[in-house]
């Protein structure tokens, strides 16, 4: 079956997206950080995407441990995305704006999200950050991500989505998806989110609104990944704001 056909069972994106319950994420975002959305993409979905990694789509293509990052590599898309990536790129930005919104307010940020993704990449653009920042990873067995934040320039989207491409338990083990929280003056906490194939997790990038007795304070967040023990593993990484 190929990836349209495999659409086509799943619904469209755009049917699967509307039917998600939006309020739910936003509750769950906004209490932890962070959401899951089950079977974002179907397998047959997960398994075109990964194979676009030894295909000409990107820009750059990173080996982790030359720069300290961790073990593994990534590649950068370039323009123009992937018809799916790009869909995805653009409504996950849609649904995300009002939050990023409301937390930029939470937080006394005065910047305000445009309801557009194509009006939040011109002004990246207008900045000198046009360069794209969706990504692939892969990771073989001995591999992990560091903690860290997906940070490109001054423009920033407050939320970023990644999707598990293969599965838990079967394409390899370990490799959990972590995120940590720096709340002011006290200890780190760690949050492990159980990805299965095709789901996503959609997080904070740099910082939340937390509410507190005496008002709202802005806590920090990183994310990574644990070692994998066996196997290869996959994810599709979507950053809503480009690069300098
Ligand atoms: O491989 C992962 O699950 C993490 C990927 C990541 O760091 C990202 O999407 O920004
Ligand atoms: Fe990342």
């Amino acid at each position: 079956m190929s990836a349209t056909e495999q659409t086509a069972a799943h619904g469209t994106l755009a049917a699967r997206l509307d039917t998600r319950r939006w309020d739910r994420v936003e509750t769950d975002l906004d209490a932890h950080g962070n959401a899951l959305l089950p079977a974002l993409l179907d397998h047959g979905e997960c398994e075109a995407v990964a194979a676009w990694y030894d295909e000409d789509r990107f820009r750059s293509r990173v080996v982790m441990a030359r720069h300290g990052f961790g073990r593994g590599e990534y590649q950068y898309f370039r323009y123009p995305l992937p018809e799916l990536l790009q869909e995805l790129r653009t409504r996950l930005y849609a649904r995300l704006a009002p939050l990023a919104n409301r937390w930029n307010e939470a937080m006394d940020v005065e910047v305000a999200y445009p309801a557009r993704h194509e009006q939040f990449l011109q002004r990246c653009r207008a900045a000198g950050q046009e360069r794209p920042t969706p990504l692939l990873l892969r990771y073989g067995a001995g591999d992990y991500n560091c903690l860290h934040q997906d940070l490109y320039g001054e423009h920033v989207f407050p939320l970023q989505v990644a999707i598990l491409l293969s599965e838990p338990g079967a394409d390899f083990d370990g490799g959990e998806f972590v995120l940590t929280e720096q709340r002011p003056r006290m200890q780190s906490r760690v949050d492990v989110v159980p990805l299965r194939k095709g789901d996503a997790v959609v997080f904070a990038v740099r910082h939340r609104p937390v509410r507190g007795t005496r008002g709202t304070y802005r806590v920090a967040l990183r994310h990574g990944v644990g070692r994998v023990r066996a196997g290869r593993r996959l994810t599709l990484g979507v950053i809503f704001h480009d690069a300098l």
